[in-house]
């Protein structure tokens, strides 16, 4: 009989975007609802650089949640070729600074203050090698002249081979994974290097993107790949190994940004983010797997205790509405006006 109740311990959510502004209050409250904790993405404009920003944009966050949750927001740094290693020292002794973001410039959305060169940040690396501080990686080739399905592949051959060799303690975490190659990596690395898998990526391949015509909602940073990198992806999340933990990669943008001519990146799934990964699980026959990927792996690898509490989920569906308040505009929400097949209890 396959499973129609499932009691898993309360998850955290090791990517996520909240935005700032009116937009934050509108979607920090569909990742409350279900998850204890999330590591909160820098790259607001201007990005969180300093620990006095990502303290102020805490504080942010903890104003625009409903009274009654206790979802506590993990905060990041947005490396830049300015940040200091005496910024990492203090970003260590904050409590609330839990790694710092890596985007190469240009590589997504709100990058272009990112790193051009690693070269140039190397004292602040060795800093974070030092403090035990994770750095979390954008892993994908700015250079134009790589073909936009290889970029994963050419950032782990151009960059994190060499960053691995020469910063072997540096905690890493490639985020968003989406090919057979980020597997393989991962798989083979020690356990000081992690990788989190999106819902979206585990439930799409790129035919999505252009099915019976272009979908700008399922458009996002690393762009969807063919269906034998899923299958990689789904192997790796339900596999038990420690290395994949879940980061959803919520990315929400204004409806009018995305059905554009020249459309963001980025695909919102908080809306119903562990019910769609219940979905993946169930789709491979792992779903017993979920809390290991869900609520344990990710923690362990920040160093933080599990979650004490439990969610429920049941195989009831239900219809994602067609959009969802962002702000003074909408966001369309993944799988807008269609069903999803679990539902949070
Ligand atoms: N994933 C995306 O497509 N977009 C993210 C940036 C990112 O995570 O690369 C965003 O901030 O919109
Ligand atoms: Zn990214
Ligand atoms: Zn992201």
């Amino acid at each position: 009989m396959p499973s129609t109740r499932l009691e898993i311990t309360r998850p955290d959510d090791w990517h996520l975007h909240l935005r700032d502004g009116a937009a934050l209050g509108s979607v920090v409250t569909d990742t409350a609802r279900q998850f204890a904790r999330a590591i909160v993405m820098p790259n607001l404009k201007p990005p969180v650089t300093t620990v006095a920003q990502a303290e102020a944009y805490r504080a942010r966050i903890l104003a625009g949640l409903p009274a009654d949750t206790r979802f506590q927001p993990l905060m990041t740094l947005y490396l830049t070729e300015a940040t200091t290693p005496d910024e990492i020292a203090r970003a260590r002794a904050s409590g609330f600074v839990h790694a710092v973001k890596y985007y190469p410039a240009g590589a997504t959305t709100n990058s272009q203050a990112g790193v051009r060169d690693l070269a140039h940040v190397y004292p602040v690396l060795e800093a974070m090698e030092r403090h035990g501080l994770p750095l979390l990686m954008h892993g994908e080739a700015t250079d134009p002249a790589v073909d936009i399905f290889d970029r994963e592949h050419a950032f782990i051959e151009r960059q994190l081979i060499p960053l691995r060799a020469r910063f072997p303690q540096l905690r890493m975490v490639l985020e968003h994974i989406t090919t057979r190659a980020a597997v393989e990596f991962i798989r083979a690395a020690p356990a000081s290097v992690g990788a989190t898998i999106t819902a979206h990526h585990l439930l799409l391949n790129r035919n999505a993107i252009f099915e019976g015509g272009i979908r700008p909602h399922h458009y996002c940073l690393p762009v969807l790949k063919r269906e034998t990198h899923r299958q990689a992806l789904l192997d790796a999340a339900t596999s038990g190994d420690p290395h994949f933990f879940l980061g959803t990669d919520s990315a929400p943008h204004a409806r009018e940004t995305k059905e554009a001519a020249c459309g963001c990146a980025g695909i919102y799934t908080a809306h119903a983010a562990i019910e769609l990964y219940a979905e993946a699980f169930e789709q491979a026959g792992k779903l017993d797997r979920l809390e290991a990927f869900a609520s344990f792996h990710g923690a362990d690898f920040y160093g933080l205790p599990r979650n004490a509490d439990t969610i429920v989920l049941e195989r009831k569906p239900w219809t994602v509405p067609d959009a969802l308040p962002f702000g003074d505009s909408q966001c369309v929400p993944f799988r807008a006006g269609q069903q999803v097949a679990w539902s949070l209890a």
